[in-house]
């Protein structure tokens, strides 16, 4: 049997790149549910044939590129574990920009009704629910499969005040007041969307221009009689402009600010309507 240390030796051998070593860590880590720190102090210890079965074939995995976090199963977002499976996107933490700013607007109001449109794992909704405790968010997906794996991550005791809804955008609350609408939808143009093989297509593929799901959340915002108070929008590399021209457009007298990522590029729009 391998001992703990050749096996992680092995294994960063094969995979070769400036962090298989933590990688490694990471994957034999969630095989013995050891920590780090008990890992390192049991190097000369023998893995035992079930588990060293399943390191090697999770190393298969991760060599043919599947994402680390889709083979443990699990994501940290805005200092939050979530569960996450490939059913849902893995979160960004460019996302993070979206909720820090929505938390920032939700303070100002005493019990902020929040929609998260697109709500995937519910990283979103969760942290919002989380740090706004007199909020109420209200979680909407297309996917029944995210809807699942976001209930399973709002289980915890402080985020009784999330529901969640499967909803074509907003098409399944007509009637429902919102202070924020907050929307990480689909954006990846359709033919750049198809080299990711991991995650869902329903949560990558914009259409042509990546724009699909943006333009149509806007027109379905524009015709309801109570619009929210405020709009925040995640978007890819290049359609600010885009994203820009159509909120002014949509909603005469809105204004929108543009936040950037780490990178730094435009990446969040925030309307006020
Ligand atoms: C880019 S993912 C974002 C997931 C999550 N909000 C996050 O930031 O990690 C987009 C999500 O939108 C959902 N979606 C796609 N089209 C939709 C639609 N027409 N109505 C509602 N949700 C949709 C997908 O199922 C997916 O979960």
């Amino acid at each position: 049997m391998p001992t703990i240390g050749s096996a992680l030796d092995r294994a960063s051998a094969r995979l070769n790149g400036h962090s298989a070593r933590s990688d490694t860590e990471v994957l034999l880590r969630h095989v013995t549910g050891l920590s780090r720190t008990e890992l390192l102090l049991k190097l000369d210890r023998e893995l035992d044939q079930e588990s060293s079965t399943t390191y090697y074939q999770l190393i298969d995995r991760f060599e043919a590129g599947e994402p680390l976090q889709y083979l443990t199963g699990h994501m940290e977002f805005y200092g939050l574990d979530f569960y996450v499976n490939r059913s849902v996107l893995i979160p960004r933490p460019e996302t993070e920009i979206m909720v820090e700013k929505a938390i920032e607007i939700g303070k100002r109001y005493p019990t902020p009704i929040i929609a998260d449109v697109g709500s995937g794992s519910g990283a979103v909704a969760v942290t919002l629910a989380k740090h706004l405790p007199q909020s109420r968010v209200i979680a909407l997906d297309v996917s029944t499969a995210a809807l699942e794996i976001a209930r399973r991550n709002a289980a915890r005791p402080e985020c009784t005040n999330i529901e969640f809804i499967k909803s074509d955008l907003l098409g399944a609350v007509p009637d429902r007041h919102f202070d924020i609408i907050c929307a990480n939808l689909p954006y990846v143009p359709s033919a750049e969307s198809q080299s990711n093989r991991f995650e869902p297509q329903l949560a990558l593929d914009g259409g042509p221009d990546g724009l699909n799901a943006i333009h149509r959340l806007i027109r379905q915002m524009s015709s309801r009689e109570d619009k929210p108070e405020w709009l925040l929008l995640e978007f890819g590399t290049g359609q600010a402009p885009a994203v820009k021209s159509i909120l002014d457009k949509t909603f005469p007298g809105s204004q929108t600010e543009i936040l950037r990522d780490f990178i730094p590029l435009d990446r969040i729009s925030v309307t006020k309507l």
